[in-house]
């Protein structure tokens, strides 16, 4: 740690070890002590769901380093050459691009280079998912409200600047199955409306494939979005760093406390430890399964597409809402223009209204609860039934479509014909989403009121008791109090009220048509709700049962307590 004083006192009375000297060093010049201090001093609070955004954090690093060493060896061209490397034999003498020969020349003839696109590849593969579970986990326990709205649109960004990362380094090695991903972005591109043809001349310097496209594709790669996504996860961890972590509900958390442990030295150990873990096992993962082996499926050429060819897994949605989408028939002309419903529908119109959803839903949700205040106690997600129920409702029709981009497997591996799965699938993505909300919802408010009944009388011990006059009774034990904080502590929002159309004077109300309509979507929200256990209740349950403790905030567990600067109020 820095030495905390800037002296102008004797050396003798500065740090002795050469740790502490380098330190001094810095610090007299930067006045960087403060900063450590101030960090070292932080408290965070410690769960295992806070490990999602760790993991994609470490992946990130991970992925820089061993794209770094790939950079090394690729050779972002298309320049049409002949293979003459001894492996694989099957190769030699056919002709291919130069970035699809350097891809597997980097695999053959460099040490350590099969190793590092499989480590590669595989982080990139586990940084998409990370982020998606991180994704959720501040999704279903409200982390996104006040005052993280902003780092949630942060948090945004980056998954789609992730995904890009994915698919443009997929595409790099311009080899069959890349090549015809890279095809079918040119169609999607060229079906939006009026621009799609020039965006795709733009995009692709002429007509596809042309020769620009993968060394455009590397600097995009390697360059922009890297440099993109370590701008935002600064920004990203300075506002989580500003704002104090969130926390779970739990002993005698507030909004106003953070509980856990100081970054100093628990949090920093921790993290460093999770970092040399998630990059061991990647590096296993990359020296023991086999990612992307280009040479079995060859250098791009349009004619050779078989079945059983898959974008990488979060990809997939999009290519099965690209076969679920009825056939190339499908075709609007208006104007003399040409609207491709087959393509612009699942991959334009689709991704597009899910990014929307994303993007926005924070905001709205803020809007439909008629909240203000700010919020560092997260929710439990049955406490909020219908945001989880949308959210397991938009994870199902992700299903679906992900399952239909493996149709031709379904029916090549189960002996079914792939247009009855097409079928099949296409009700479920109507369905399916349907029934998860519904199914969701009565099953988180069905453990509201779970909850409920047990701080009211207790856990069912299981022991029946007989009175002398003959009575059964079952004897409950009652929670204890941490418990009872945690089930009781959360509040349950109304639907919003309005102002009633016209004023005192029979005169129509300005924007009553559009908070009308916010209030329809409120009740949506918050209509079908269980009450929370209010003080009186719990007095009256206790009497009954003998105990008259009112509901005290139960004292932290463990680690340490500081206050957090809150401000606002509920409006
Ligand atoms: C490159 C991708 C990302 C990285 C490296 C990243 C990293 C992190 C880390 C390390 C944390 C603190 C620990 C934790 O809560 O897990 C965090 C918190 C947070 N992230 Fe991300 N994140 C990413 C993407 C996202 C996305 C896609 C969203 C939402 C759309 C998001 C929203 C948030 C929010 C709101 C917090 C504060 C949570 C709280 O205080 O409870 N992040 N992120
Ligand atoms: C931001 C996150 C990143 C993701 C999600 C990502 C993803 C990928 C993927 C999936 C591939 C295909 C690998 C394969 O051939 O099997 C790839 C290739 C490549 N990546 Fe990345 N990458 C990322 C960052 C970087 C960075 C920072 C660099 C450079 C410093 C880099 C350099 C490369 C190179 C040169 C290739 C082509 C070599 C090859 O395909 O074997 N990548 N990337």
């Amino acid at each position: 740690m820095a030495h905390q004083q800037h002296s102008n006192q004797q050396p003798s009375d500065g740090p002795t070890t050469r740790v502490g000297k380098a330190a001094d060093y810095l610090d007299q010049r930067t006045s960087i002590g403060v900063a450590v201090k101030e960090f070292a001093r932080k408290v965070f609070p410690d769960h295992w769901s806070f490990m999602l955004g760790e993991i994609a954090l470490f992946s990130f690093v991970v992925l820089i380093a061993s794209g770094f060493f790939l950079t090394m060896f690729f050779e972002p061209s298309m320049a049409l050459v002949r293979f003459e490397g001894e492996h694989p034999a099957s190769m030699q003498g056919q002709l291919m691009s130069a970035a699809f020969r350097s891809t597997v020349e980097m695999s053959f003839e460099v040490r350590g280079g099969l190793l590092m696109r499989q480590i590669h590849h595989w982080a990139a593969l586990i940084f998409v998912a990370s982020i998606i579970l991180h994704m959720f986990r501040i999704f279903f326990t409200g982390a996104f409200r006040k005052p993280r709205e902003i780092n949630w649109l942060v948090g945004a960004i980056m998954l789609v600047l992730a995904l890009a990362a994915g698919f443009s380094g997929y595409s790099l090695p311009d080899d069959v199955l890349s090549g015809n991903g890279l095809r079918i972005i040119d169609g999607v591109v060229k079906s939006i409306p009026l621009i799609g043809s020039y965006l795709s001349f733009l995009v692709f310097g002429g007509e596809f494939p042309g020769e620009h496209i993968i060394p455009r594709l590397f600097t995009i790669h390697i360059f922009v979005i890297p440099g993109l996504l370590i701008a935002l996860i600064a920004l990203h961890l300075f506002l989580m760093v500003l704002q104090k972590h969130t926390q779970y509900p739990g002993g005698g958390r507030t909004d106003r406390n953070v509980v856990g442990y100081p970054a100093l030295p628990v949090y920093v150990a921790k993290m460093t430890g999770n970092f040399f873990i998630i990059a061991g096992v990647l590096t296993l993962m990359g020296a023991t399964m086999a990612i992307n082996n280009v040479w079995n499926y060859g250098p791009y050429d349009p004619s050779p597409v078989s079945a059983g060819t898959q974008p990488d897994w979060y990809i997939l949605f999009v290519d099965g809402a690209l076969r679920l989408t009825p056939g190339p028939g499908w075709e609007w002309v208006i104007g003399g223009y040409t609207l491709s419903m087959n393509l612009l529908i699942p991959a334009v119109i689709v991704p597009g209204i899910l990014f929307t959803v994303l993007f926005a839903w924070p905001f709205v949700e803020a809007r439909v609860t008629g909240d203000r205040g700010e919020h560092h106690v997260l929710d439990r997600p049955r406490n909020r039934p219908v945001r989880t129920a949308a959210g397991v409702a938009i994870f199902t029709a992700f299903l679906v479509c992900a399952l239909a981009a493996t149709n031709d497997l379904i029916a090549t591996h189960f002996s079914l014909s792939i247009f009855a799965i097409t079928w099949v699938l296409r009700v479920l993505l109507f369905v399916g989403p349907l029934v998860a909300f519904w199914v969701t919802k009565r099953v988180c408010l069905g453990l509201q009121r779970k909850d409920r009944e047990l701080v009211l009388h207790g856990h069912e011990s299981g022991r029946i008791v007989r009175f002398a006059n003959g009575e059964y009774i079952e004897v409950h034990t009652p929670l204890d109090e941490q418990e009872r904080w945690l089930r009781v502590g959360y509040d349950s929002p109304a639907p919003l009220e309005i102002a009633p159309e016209t004023d005192a004077r029979g005169v129509k109300r300005k924007g009553y048509v559009a908070e009308k309509r916010w209030q329809r979507l409120s009740r949506f929200f918050y209509e079908d709700r269980v009450e929370p256990v209010t003080p009186a209740e719990l007095e009256a349950a206790h009497a009954h049962h003998g105990r008259h403790t009112a509901p005290e905030r139960p004292p932290v567990e463990v680690g340490a307590e500081q206050d957090r600067a809150v401000t606002g109020g509920r409006g």
